[in-house]
């Protein structure tokens, strides 16, 4: 039989190495001396040492190549939440997500930690300080969350310390920073489209908003703290600022942070929720004909109109998890890094 040389403990691959957290964690891996491979279906970037792999992550011949030596998997990799595919989501999500284990398996992977989300638990009601034993959505809200749960179950039912394969999931919410292609340019491009009037509800939803750094913080802990006998063995963990936000209020800071108006009149939550429901009804039967993508989405109505803000008690306690920027700083360093979006640029 041929043997495997051992993995260095400090070797790893980051799949979705091209998106905007598995880039920062890649950066702040290579900042840290590690040697990471990157695995994504589109190279977004080149980083001198840094080995680009590019691949569809539901090929596991691809995946070998890039988890030659590897002994940490970090799998941050998924189609866009917007995105309303959901053959796409289901064939990367989660066959996808079976094909990296198995790839885990075969390449002598020892840890492998999962970007999760929050919104797993999120059924479009109402969360305060919710923790990790809140039982997963009954009803998800979209096919996003839908696979990112049976992602989540997969990763962590996979964890088995006889095989020497440790799995842990990561549970960011609401990953804003620089270079987020979602947050930010959605909301500037839907103020400059005048669409930024209306605060849905009364405004005093609480919301988890995460600076990428606290986020990619998260999850190197996570890495370095997964032991056979440490508690983070097939276990989930919020990751946030610790600071929940009114939701209109941190959308005003970046706007206004950008020179726009923030928005001023309110729209009752149920009025604004039927008509997206509406809308993307609407869009679902036109689908074979044109393809809309209406701004504001069930799913980002009660994004916009809820509470969801969870506590991070978990990872404080199993991994010693503080957050290294706070929100003020992170708007800052936020608003600075979009000069192209600032109003009349
Ligand atoms: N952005 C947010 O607020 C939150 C994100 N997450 C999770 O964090 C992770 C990273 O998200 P972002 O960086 O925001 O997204 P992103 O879209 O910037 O990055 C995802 C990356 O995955 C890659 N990818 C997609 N399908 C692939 C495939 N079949 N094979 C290989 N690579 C593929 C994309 O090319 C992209 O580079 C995702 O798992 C997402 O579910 C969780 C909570 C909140
Ligand atoms: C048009 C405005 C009302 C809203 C603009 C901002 C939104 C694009 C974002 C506000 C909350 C964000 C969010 C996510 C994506 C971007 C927002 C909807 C996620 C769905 C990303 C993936 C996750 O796992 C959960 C996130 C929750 C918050």
């Amino acid at each position: 039989m041929a043997t495997r040389t051992r993995p260095s403990s400090k070797r790893c691959a980051v799949l979705g190495g091209s998106g905007f957290l598995g880039r920062h964690l890649v950066e702040r891996l290579v900042d840290r001396g590690y040697t990471v491979n990157v695995f994504d279906i589109r190279q977004a970037y080149e980083l001198p040492g840094v080995p680009f792999h590019q691949g569809d992550l539901c090929d596991r011949q691809a995946l070998l190549v890039a988890l030659k030596e590897v002994s940490i998997v970090f799998h941050c990799a998924s189609p866009a939440p917007a995105n309303d595919d959901r053959a796409l989501f289901q064939r990367v999500n989660i066959d996808g997500t079976r094909t990296v284990i198995q790839a885990c398996h075969e390449a002598g992977v020892q840890k492998l930690i999962l970007t999760s989300s929050a919104s797993v638990v999120f059924e479009g009601t109402d969360i305060k300080n919710g923790r990790e034993d809140l039982p997963y959505a009954k009803k998800p809200i979209d096919y996003y969350t839908e696979t990112k749960i049976q992602q989540e179950k997969l990763v962590l039912e996979a964890c088995s310390k006889e095989k020497g394969f440790l799995t842990v999931a990561i549970r960011p919410h609401g990953i804003f920073g620089p270079r987020d292609p979602q947050l930010v340019p959605i909301l500037i491009d839907t103020a400059r489209r005048g669409k930024m009037k209306f605060i849905i509800g009364d405004g005093s939803n609480l919301v988890d908003f995460t600076y990428v750094e606290n986020v990619v913080h998260g999850h190197i802990l996570a890495a370095e703290q997964l032991k056979a006998d440490s508690p983070l063995c097939g276990q989930a963990y919020h990751i946030t600022n610790d600071e929940p936000v009114r939701f209109w209020d941190f959308m005003s800071q970046i706007l206004e942070g950008l020179g726009y108006s923030a928005p001023r009149y309110h729209l009752p939550y149920t009025l604004v929720y039927g008509i997206a429901l509406l809308l993307w009804l609407i869009a679902l039967v036109l689908r074979p004909l044109i393809r809309i993508n209406p701004t504001f989405s069930p799913m980002r109505v009660a994004l916009a109109g809820t509470h969801h803000y969870y506590s991070c008690a978990r990872a404080k306690k199993d991994m010693g998890y503080q957050p290294l920027v706070p929100l003020r700083e992170a708007i800052v360093r936020t608003v600075e890094s979009y000069p192209h979006l600032r109003k009349g640029a």
